[in-house]
């Protein structure tokens, strides 16, 4: 037998040996789930509590078990031979004694004496295998990468590090060929697939960076950004669980899209504690997926819109111009503008956000007019004293003409009444806005009712922040649950303790059974229904297109400012954008001590696009002036890039290629439906899709913005002259859609292109 086979069939056994370990696993947790369920609590309220949160763990565990079957074990790390090294195994496929060998997969197991067979590659002796190269090895003598297909290792590729290795007989041991290639080459499905098998090491160093602080990941297109900030996520979870379990991390995406394309990541790593949100989700209650015309955006991204809110809700409070008189029981009472110019005085002296005031406000107002009314009635000889207030004051309360009069001085708002009175009375805007033009105010200008788009969300929770709960007697309810469940958890967290389990138990969750809240919500399930809640580390995706207002939302979700910051500056579409990282961060880090110490990385491989249409687009992306990052492409493609005069020949010449794969087509929102249209026409409509839901479809039809952070086998870009001339930031869009395909580009125009393009 070929040494290549003798090896392989090594590897196999090690393998099967590995899954034989994992069916074991899987058979004992279905047995002990079964078991537990079977157990009879009867009436017993905190023992059905903790059968229950038993349960929940074997089912956990048993989803954690089938989630890593694909590509159990991805890597063997070969180190020099350490007898005190633990983490090493001699087993049958040691071919060389003077060396161990360090399994690497999605998860660690160990065998039944607690010996390891599989190094989960999380875990710190598992960073070798990423970062270790001949220069320098980590300790490592070679590295080899197992392709599998099911359970079957199908090849193996080996790198070595120590030359050593290169003498003797092990010269033919070591051999194969680009793991790392097969992957970038093979056909996409429309979601992203993990990388955790070829993590290369620049993109290793930042995924293991220390979990405290703001990480900015700078990089082209392709460079594996999205990527590297999804196994980040699933690094910190893992190493860091105990801070983040119960705080949560959320990761904010462009697009729904996107969501879709990138979600199914972090299960196929054992990770499913996280949020992912688009930037138009992060109000809980609305899902805007409708984007404002550019100058709209622009303004409506500015700072200057927070000082506007606040002088909103500010106005809101207001002091009558002239005295009242109100009927209670008959009585004519007398409401001066000084009384209530004390009440909201003293409520805006508590601090706190409009709605929660406005209690003080009434208390205030109420105490002093029930004084006046008694001073009234005694001045007409009624013998009444002190002891009559809190009577009067009921009186006072239940009176509609004080409440209305109470009401037009402080009325309780929601957000959405806020910010929808902003756009649609130009009189009020006007006065809350004196150095504006009437064109800037004229551009926030809509009627009533209108659907909110993605810029409003940060204006809903800029005016939520002021305005504070709407109906504060919820809120009071919220607050004691909250504490409620503080004690909760602590009692939990004593009884897992008690109970002396290990592992994936809990706390919330037992917490919920204590409680017995009925919700059987997860902690990120939790997490993305509050508003006020505050994860312990924020991922931001394609941060390049955050507007002012957007990172003081992100910012307010995670006031620990840990954060994880992916993008490309070159890449910015929206209007609202900022030009360079230090601008972009600046309302994120203002006022914190951690102001310059934000971390920049910088990421320089293109993993996705080949080399013909990086740089096609990157002269694109230079004759326009965009800060572009270089990076190398990876590798070429075979097809030159096509121009077509029209949608319809370039999706049936990529069709009559006949390779199947991914496709989509990259047009501006107002000629969507007209591509549509024709597509549906020429080919049937149902191989064609439309944004977000349509990215299965095989040809799938999207806005640059929805391309976003996507890829597809083609793309083809409809009128990339148009796409340039669109918006201020019509160049960074054509760099976005241009850097789509892993394989073949088709820009669809008639007249001349862009600059760069052209020629
Ligand atoms: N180490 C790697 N091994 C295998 N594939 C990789 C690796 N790094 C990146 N890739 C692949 O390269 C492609 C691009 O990665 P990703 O989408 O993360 O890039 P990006 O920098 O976010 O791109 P963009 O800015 O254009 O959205 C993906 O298919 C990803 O799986």
């Amino acid at each position: 037998m070929r040494v290549v086979d003798q090896e392989l069939q090594r590897e196999q056994q090690y393998v099967a040996n590995l899954y034989a370990r994992l069916d074991a696993l899987q058979q004992e947790a279905e047995q002990q789930l079964v078991a537990v369920r079977r157990i009879d609590v009867g009436g017993n309220h905190q023992s059905r509590s903790e059968r229950d949160t038993f349960a929940r763990l074997y089912e956990d565990r048993i989803v954690q078990l089938r989630e890593v079957d694909d590509r159990l074990a991805f890597g063997r790390l070969e180190v020099a031979a350490d007898p005190a090294d633990s983490a090493s195994s001699d087993s049958d496929s040691a071919s060389d004694p003077a060396s161990v060998y360090r399994y690497i997969g999605r998860l660690g197991l160990r065998d039944e004496d607690l010996q390891p067979l599989l190094l989960d590659w999380r875990v710190p002796q598992a960073s070798a295998f990423y970062q270790a190269t001949a220069a320098t090895p980590l300790g490592a003598r070679a590295r080899r990468h197992l392709l599998s297909k099911g359970r079957d290792i199908v090849r193996i590729e080996d790198e070595i590090l120590d030359a050593a290795l290169l003498e003797g007989d092990s010269a033919t041991v070591h051999q194969g060929e680009g793991a790392l290639l097969a992957a970038l080459t093979a056909q996409r499905t429309g979601h992203m697939s993990d990388i955790v098998s070829t993590i290369q090491a620049e993109q290793d160093r930042i995924i293991r960076s220390d979990l405290k602080g703001v990480l900015v990941v700078q990089g082209g297109p392709g460079t594996g950004k999205t990527a590297v900030a999804l196994h980040r996520a699933a690094y910190l979870l893992y190493t860091h669980r105990d801070r983040l379990k119960n705080s949560g991390v959320l990761i904010v995406g462009p697009s729904e899209s996107f969501l879709n394309y990138i979600e199914a990541v972090l299960p196929s790593l054992g990770e499913t504690g996280v949020v992912l949100a688009s930037v138009g989700q992060l109000y809980p209650g609305i899902e805007a997926t409708r984007e404002d015309a550019p100058a709209v955006a622009a303004i409506k991204g500015q700072t200057s819109m927070a000082r506007l809110i606040s002088r909103a809700v500010r106005s809101r409070q207001r002091v009558p111009s002239s005295v009242q008189v109100l009927v209670v029981n008959g009585d004519r009472i007398t409401l001066k503008p000084q009384l209530i110019e004390t009440a909201i005085h003293r409520a805006r002296a508590s601090g706190k956000p409009h709605n929660e005031a406005r209690v003080t406000f009434v208390k205030n107002a109420l105490a002093a007019l029930s004084r006046e009314w008694l001073a009234q009635l005694k001045a007409q000889g009624r013998s009444m004293d002190e002891t009559d207030l809190p009577m009067l004051r009921e009186d006072l309360r239940l009176a509609d003409d004080v409440r209305v009069a109470l009401n037009t001085a402080w009325l309780p708002l929601t957000p959405e009444k806020l910010v929808q009175d902003l756009y649609a009375r130009p009189q009020w805007l006007a006065q809350l806005t004196p150095t504006w033009t009437p064109a800037q105010r004229a551009l926030l200008h809509r009627a009533r009712g209108a659907e909110f788009t993605i810029s409003d969300v940060p204006l809903l929770d800029e005016a939520a922040e002021h305005l504070g709960e709407y109906n504060v007697v919820d809120a009071a309810q919220k607050r004691e649950q909250k504490e409620q469940r503080k004690r909760d958890v602590e009692n939990a967290e004593l009884a897992i303790s008690n109970m002396e389990v290990k592992g994936l138990v809990n706390a919330k969750a037992l917490a919920d059974n204590f409680a017995e809240l009925g919700d059987r919500a997860t902690t990120a399930e939790r997490a993305a229904l509050d508003r006020t809640w505050t994860y312990g580390h924020v991922v931001v995706d394609e941060a390049q297109e955050l507007s002012p207002m957007q990172w003081r939302l992100v910012l307010r979700r995670g006031p620990l400012r840990s954060f994880t910051i992916v993008g490309d500056i070159a890449q910015a579409a929206s209007a609202a954008a900022a030009s360079n990282w230090r601008d972009a961060l600046e309302p994120l880090l203002s006022g914190s001590q951690e102001a310059d110490r934000w971390r920049l990385e910088e990421l320089t491989v293109n993993y996705r696009t080949p080399s013909q249409i990086a740089s096609a687009a990157e002269s694109m992306a230079l004759a326009h002036d965009l800060p572009i990052t270089p990076a190398r492409s990876v590798r070429a493609s075979e097809w030159p890039i096509s121009t077509l005069p029209d949608v319809v020949s370039a999706v049936r010449r990529e069709r009559a290629l006949g390779l199947g794969g991914t496709v989509a087509v990259i047009v501006l929102e107002p000629a969507l439906d007209e591509v549509v249209a024709s597509l549906s026409a020429a080919f049937g409509s149902s191989i064609v899709g439309v944004g977000a839901a349509g990215l299965l479809a095989e040809v799938a039809v999207l806005t640059p913005h929805d391309a976003k952070g996507l890829e597809f086998d083609a793309a083809i870009v409809v009128d990339p002259a148009g796409i340039v001339a669109a918006s201020s930031r019509g160049a960074g869009a054509l760099y976005v859609a241009m850097t789509r395909p892993t394989q073949r580009l088709y820009l669809v125009a008639t007249g001349p292109l862009p600059a760069g393009l052209a020629g």
